[in-house]
């Protein structure tokens, strides 16, 4: 038996949101991802990124354009049935949550669960599963808040996969994590068979990580593509507004980017900082 189910296609058109009448901060987005990809969501501070993701996993209703899964209308299903096909995995989490981890795994069970019915072996054999999976079994007992931030975050990925979900939704997994465990949550998410979607701030990640890029700005898709056509020097300088360099990566890994601020930029922003201290030369 297996927790990991397999991934479903997911295609955005025409996507359009924002709080308030007058204020759209996802404009006119559309994209599609075949089942088992994983697309990277990069983008400025700001650009609409979470906003989209929120259309995504269905936190907030478009205002116009339409997103498919599998074919099917994400607002035709009912509000457990799309729960129980795509998983979110999100940053806040109260310090003092009084959960153990097995407790806030299982948590992902309950859009499987049928009325007031307890929770049934399935859902234990899942939760189990999904322990394993994340290598958290030695820690089902502990406390969630005791964990350590790389921890946590596996345990919310467990959550995640408890729900046997076709489609993991993501923002910024890689949050306060050291590389290690970077590189460690991106592997593991690589390794699962499901559609992914995710922000990430880290570029170089974002290369070593997706099938699939989307670049936002200002809320508008910017580019769209393989690692290989989006993730280029020119693209990242106008996105990010700074001076991105491609260097040459070791066979079979994603090119690496390093970034600067424009040389104008760079020496204006001397100075300011320096008047900002005081400290003039
Ligand atoms: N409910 C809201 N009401 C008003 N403004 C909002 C609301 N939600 C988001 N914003 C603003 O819309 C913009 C886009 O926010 P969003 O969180 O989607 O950006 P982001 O790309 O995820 O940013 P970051 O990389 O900094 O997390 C931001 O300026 C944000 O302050």
């Amino acid at each position: 038996m297996s927790c990991v189910e397999q991934g479903a296609a997911l295609s955005v058109e025409g996507l359009e949101w924002g709080p308030r009448p007058g204020l759209r901060l996802v404009r006119n987005i559309g994209f599609s991802i075949g089942p088992g990809s994983r697309l990277a969501i990069i983008g400025p501070n700001g650009a609409g990124k979470t906003s989209l993701l929120r259309c995504l996993y269905r936190a907030v209703q478009p205002i116009a354009g339409r997103i498919e899964v599998d074919g099917v209308d994400l607002w035709a299903m009912t509000a457990r049935e799309a729960a129980k096909t795509i998983a979110v995995v999100l940053q806040e989490m109260p310090g003092d949550f009084p959960f153990s981890v097995r407790d806030v795994v299982m948590m992902g069970r309950i859009p499987r669960r049928e009325g007031m019915r307890g929770w049934t072996e399935r859902d234990r054999n899942q939760v189990a599963h999904a322990l394993d999976h994340l290598d958290l079994a030695h820690l089902a007992r502990r406390q969630f808040a005791t964990l350590s931030g790389g921890e946590k975050q596996r345990v919310l990925i467990a959550r995640a996969l408890a729900q046997e979900p076709r489609i993991i939704v993501l923002d910024e997994p890689t949050n306060h994590l050291d590389i290690r465990h970077q590189l460690e949550i991106i592997e593991l998410l690589k390794r699962l068979k499901l559609t992914i979607v995710t922000t990430l701030h880290d570029i170089n990640l974002a290369a070593e990580f997706a099938t699939d890029v989307a670049i936002i700005t200002e809320g508008r898709l910017a580019a769209f593509g393989s690692p290989e056509e989006v993730l280029r020097p020119s693209a990242l300088s106008t996105a990010f507004g700074v001076h991105a360099t491609a260097h040459a990566a070791a066979e079979g890994y994603a090119s690496r980017f390093s970034f600067s601020l424009p040389p104008a930029e760079a020496s204006s922003s001397r100075i300011s900082l320096f008047r900002s201290t005081g400290d003039i030369r």
